[in-house]
């Protein structure tokens, strides 16, 4: 592809991307797979592109809006290229499959923007920090002085986490894996399990990937799974079991022995964890969609698991270095209504633990309403359970140096190089449940 075919793509797909509901990695692997003339280095640079806007996209429309022109995909992409150092030389706008050729008042948006800094002094917090407005108080209220740092780090790139599978090899055999096949890998600091890639690399292809010895996992994911303190022999329900990320770590800490059930509302997404499981080797899951809380699974299954995890859906406000597009469609009545779910899905998930068991609740949110505020309240209807603080589990369970000082395992992008995540461990010391 030329620069100016790429240029094209990038404006169709960022516009395509806008125009739809979908989140942008599936709009983006769709609008791929109808191209297959577009080959990967095209594909990569063409990428690029669009999530380099949709992680600047607070402060571009703030310049769009400054210098009165409409913001859309295409303006997006011309204001990007002018931060990018890049002059509107005509080739850029030349030759089969590129964009019409700016008009006069492009041009003079990209004359004034050459050499502007991205961000600006006038510039809000929320735009600075590329974040929705209207959580510009709860994020006050969270990180104080420190917030310009915390979310400055959630707009970056995350880093490639893999979680090596302990049923097929351990770290050192992982790593010789992938140096085959000149992948360069570091150990996580905080997972025991973990490795970092340090440059991107085409996963899916690689012998690593394909026999099964790691999986793509965040570190803070890892550790959620670890805190679970699922052991072989032991009854366990991952609850929100989604494509089985946390469902495979459980069952290789298990090391295949005892029951597992991983459960989901959603039966696509259950059906989508039958592949990984084969290829991690796994064979004491059963996946079972339930229709909700009412389910009469639940009811039958009382009081019968030793670890229940409770991976709440959630706003995803920890990952937003991965799904930067994610955050621009959050709305006060989402979080109102993931609040609700999350209460209801807590409270059912309850009813599994046996007396002497744990729930472990987790999220990948910074937002103190869906952890800690959620906590609290189900704490407050079950005097059945009780906070087991994270630090005092943490050389057994996970036997690295503890990143939390305080009850909840608590996670951001900027303190401990994680995806957002929180992770709360309950114990059910009686045998009935409350409310
Ligand atoms: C954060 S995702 C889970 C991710 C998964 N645990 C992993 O590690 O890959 C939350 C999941 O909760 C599921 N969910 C939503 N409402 C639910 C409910 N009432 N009961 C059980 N699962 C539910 C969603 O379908 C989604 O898969």
């Amino acid at each position: 592809m030329t620069p100016a075919a790429r240029i094209a793509a990038a404006i169709e797909l960022l516009a395509t991307i806008e125009s739809e509901t979908r989140p942008a990695d599936q709009v983006a692997s769709f609008f791929f797979k109808n191209r297959r003339y577009i080959g990967a280095k095209d594909r990569r640079a063409v990428a690029d592109t669009v999530w380099r806007v949709l992680r600047r996209k607070a402060r571009i429309d703030w310049w769009l809006e400054r210098l009165e022109h409409p913001a859309e995909a295409r303006a997006r992409v011309l204001a990007d290229l002018a931060f990018e150092g890049q002059s509107l030389e005509p080739s850029l706008f030349q030759g089969a499959h590129s964009a019409p050729p700016p008009g006069r008042e492009e041009k003079r948006l990209m004359e004034r923007l050459k050499g502007c800094d991205l961000f600006h002094r006038d510039q809000p917090a929320w735009v600075r920090g590329e974040f929705p407005e209207w959580l510009t108080p709860k994020l006050e209220a969270l990180w104080g002085n420190d917030l310009a740092a915390q979310v400055g780090t959630m707009r970056d790139e995350a880093p490639l986490d893999l979680r090596v599978n302990s049923l097929k090899a351990d770290r050192d055999a992982a790593i010789a894996s992938l140096a085959a096949e000149q992948i360069k890998a570091e150990p996580t600091r905080w997972s025991p399990l973990g490795l970092r890639l340090m440059a991107r690399a085409p996963m899916v292809q690689l012998q690593a990937w394909r026999t099964g010895l790691v999986e793509i996992q965040d570190e803070g994911s890892q550790l959620v799974a670890l805190l679970t303190d699922a052991r072989p022999g032991m009854a366990v329900c991952d609850y929100c079991a989604g494509a089985g990320g946390k469902t495979l770590a459980i069952a290789a800490q298990m090391e295949n022995k005892g029951r597992l059930v991983a459960c989901d509302v959603a039966e696509w997404r259950v059906d989508k964890a039958g592949d990984r499981l084969r290829r991690a080797g796994v064979h004491n899951v059963t996946r079972r969609v339930i229709s909700g809380a009412a389910d009469k699974w639940i009811k039958r299954s009382a009081g019968s698991y030793d670890r229940v995890l409770v991976d709440a859906p959630c706003t995803g406000t920890g990952t937003w270095r991965r799904n930067p597009d994610a955050k621009w469609s959050l709305t006060p009545t989402d979080l109102a209504e993931l609040l609700d779910s999350q209460r209801v899905i807590l409270t059912s998930a309850a009813r599994l633990v046996k007396a002497g068991g744990r729930l472990v609740y987790a999220t990948c949110s910074i937002l103190p309403d869906e952890n800690e505020t959620q906590i609290q309240a189900f704490l407050a209807t079950h005097p059945d359970f009780k906070l087991v603080p994270v630090p005092g589990l943490w050389s057994e369970l996970v036997g690295t140096e503890c990143p939390v000082d305080q009850p909840y395992l608590r996670l951001s992008p900027f303190s401990h190089g994680t995806d957002g995540f929180f992770a709360a461990v309950l114990e059910r010391v009686g045998a009935t449940s409350g409310s």
